[in-house]
């Protein structure tokens, strides 16, 4: 089989394609490996689909599924273009339903799914907490020093919400007003280099806060930039992805 490595800001992922629609949780867990495998936050398969350009299967590094990741999107998006498996705009079925992404070079525009807000605020571990769904469940707490991120609170926070947990802060640049978000992944139980549904959640909250403007600069963990846009309610996840390598065993 052969195997593609890309780097989306950071979250990296395996994916192939094959026309074989199983459960591949057990090659996540050794495919996603960092000492004995190729290593990854997650790997990505693509089938066929009869009612969009293809259907995904994604997986956490520990084998678990998750309806949706922003940034395998893109990861995802440019490696079916590239392959010509789908058109530079192209259309996938993913667990959070239709996704929608354009491929322009090595930056990748993905429409995200329609946030559902499922706590609009509450207070706990001495933080205010946003709780919404960006494709997977998200908690957001704005802070305003991120070395406030704590790997045991938010691994708490994770197990009794059943979330992603993000804390974003606010920051001025010769852009205006931009956002810095650390995010402990479920699936991944750490911190990862950048969470795309994750910095959507950040970037809603603090919007809906008029904190940022509809369109804003989001950097991650990893420190690359990523332009995060709200039109007519509907998130825009926009930024560049590397293919890191292609093997075959
Ligand atoms: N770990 C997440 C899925 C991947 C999300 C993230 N990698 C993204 O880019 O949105 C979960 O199980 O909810």
């Amino acid at each position: 089989m052969t195997y593609t490595k890309y780097s989306a800001s950071g979250n990296d992922f395996v994916i192939f394609h094959t026309f074989t629609k199983k459960d591949y949780s057990q090659e996540a867990i050794k495919l996603c490996n960092r000492t004995e495998g190729i290593g990854a936050d997650g790997l990505i398969v693509l089938v066929p689909n009869e009612n969009a350009d293809f259907e995904w299967l994604f997986y956490n590094s520990d084998g678990s599924d998750a309806s949706m990741c922003g940034n395998g999107t893109r990861a995802c998006a440019h490696y079916a273009y590239t392959n010509d498996l789908a058109p530079s705009t192209m259309n996938f079925l993913t667990g959070a339903g239709l996704i929608k992404s354009i491929v322009e070079n090595s930056i990748v525009e993905t429409q995200l799914t329609a946030p559902i807000v499922i706590k609009e605020e509450f207070k706990q571990e001495g933080f205010t907490w946003y709780l919404v769904d960006t494709g997977v469940p998200h908690l957001v707490t704005i802070v305003d020093d991120l070395e406030k991120y704590d790997h045991d609170l938010c691994a708490k926070m994770r197990y009794e919400h059943n979330a992603n947990v993000n804390f974003a802060k606010i920051e001025d640049s010769k852009d205006g007003k931009v956002l810095k978000v650390r995010t402990y992944e479920r699936g991944v139980e750490g911190e990862t280099q950048a969470c795309g549904t994750g910095m959507a959640a950040c970037f809603l909250r603090a919007n809906n806060l008029n904190l940022v403007k509809d369109k804003t600069f989001v950097y991650p963990k990893s420190g690359e930039e990523l332009t995060l846009s709200l039109i007519d309610s509907t998130i825009y996840f926009k930024g560049a992805v590397k293919k890191v390598f292609t093997t075959s065993f």
